[in-house]
């Protein structure tokens, strides 16, 4: 991690809220402190060969204490990983124009918020840009079902990007439903009807962030703003890729911020409130947020995938409801309240 400035015309790659010395707005301010742990990574560790194994058990603890593990022998290649880094880290480094532009297609670009419209659009900045707090983040959100029409119209750099999507996608559907697999025998789901529609590789997206640099003239001396929210995700399963050695996840485990530093060749992966729902509470959707980084630029590749849309999720502990459901939940909440309700919308017998 170096600390030297980037070149000075490279802010023109920023949406022009987050360049350096542009006038502050309402970021979020840093409270409850992170348990640094130095050295040591806290989160149990799952091998993906070993799933049919021993692991499974393992697997099982990790989803009933924490929602989010380190997954190791996952089989994708370190080149793939390298590639698919290095590309993404160009293309987000186009100027902001050129990236507001390539919003065509599938794929849309997006700054401010992760939180996206089922069309691709930002909500806190195309909608509301009152009612909800400025995210350190910008993006760009390609669904993977989409990608063979992703126009790459002769651009050699999406048509690469394209082809690297198309061949990480795969990588991250095997590694989500052998993980989905090995959680649903663990839930005795394995079989059952109900099941069929809980996995959809077909739902999945890809979002490829930046969380660039923010340094304290960027908002007015507070302690630092907020790459990403606290939040849980609505997925079933959410895989995070950190090639880059800049940290700034944290979990929240026991009452406490936790740490989760990079980890070369590792995959993060945490469960969404899907899961959360689907195992009856067993499986914790772990919160988690980002915190921006003073001196780096931060890039970070997600997955996420989803049940079958009109697929119903049945559980003893919320009334029955599709995804669909869910997520026009979730985005009413967004617009009206500013934040997401989640999953207490769905509960059944809430204490009167
Ligand atoms: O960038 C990261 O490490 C986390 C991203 C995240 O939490 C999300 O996209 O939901
Ligand atoms: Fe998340």
């Amino acid at each position: 991690m170096s600390n030297v400035p980037p070149p000075s015309n490279y802010s023109s790659s920023y949406p022009p809220l987050f360049r350096p010395n542009s006038t502050p707005t309402h970021v979020v301010d840093q409270d409850d402190p992170t348990t640094h742990n130095p050295g040591s990574d806290p989160l149990p560790v799952i091998d993906l060969h070993g799933l049919n194994h021993d692991a499974k058990h393992t697997l099982a603890e990790a989803c009933k204490v924490w929602g989010i593990f380190r997954l190791v022998n996952h089989g994708i290649p370190i080149t793939l990983l390298n590639q698919l880094h290095d590309h993404a880290k160009e293309l987000l480094s186009l100027s902001f124009e050129s990236k507001q532009a390539l919003r065509s297609g599938s794929m849309s670009y997006f700054w401010g918020t992760p939180a996206l419209t089922p069309s691709g659009l930002a909500i806190a900045t195309e909608r509301s840009p009152s009612s909800l707090s400025i995210n350190w983040v910008e993006g760009f959100n390609v669904p993977l079902s989409q990608l063979s029409v992703l126009q790459a119209d002769g651009d050699p750099i999406l048509d690469t990007f394209r082809h690297l999507l198309d061949e990480y996608g795969r990588h991250q559907s095997r590694v989500a439903t052998t993980i989905f697999k090995a959680m649903a025998e663990n839930l005795n789901l394995l079989g059952q009807e109900k099941c069929k529609s809980y996995i959809s590789p077909s739902t999945g997206f890809i979002r490829v962030y930046r969380y660039p640099r923010c340094s304290e003239s960027n908002h007015n001396n507070q302690a630092s703003a907020w790459g990403m929210d606290a939040h849980t995700d609505s997925s079933v399963i959410s895989i995070l890729n950190h090639h880059d050695q800049v940290g700034g996840l944290e979990v929240y485990k026991g009452h406490k911020w936790l740490d989760i530093k990079p980890i070369p060749n590792t995959l993060v992966v945490n469960l969404g409130d899907m899961m959360q729902a689907m195992s009856d509470d067993e499986y914790k959707s772990v919160k988690h947020r980002v915190k921006a980084n003073k001196y780096d630029d931060r890039i970070s590749i997600g997955y996420f995938v989803f049940p079958a849309q009109n697929g119903v999720i049945q559980s003893s502990k919320y009334k029955p409801f599709t995804y669909s459901d869910f997520q026009a939940q979730v985005q009413k909440d967004l617009m009206t309240m500013g934040f997401k309700v989640g999953l207490d919308r769905f509960k059944l017998n809430k204490a009167s």
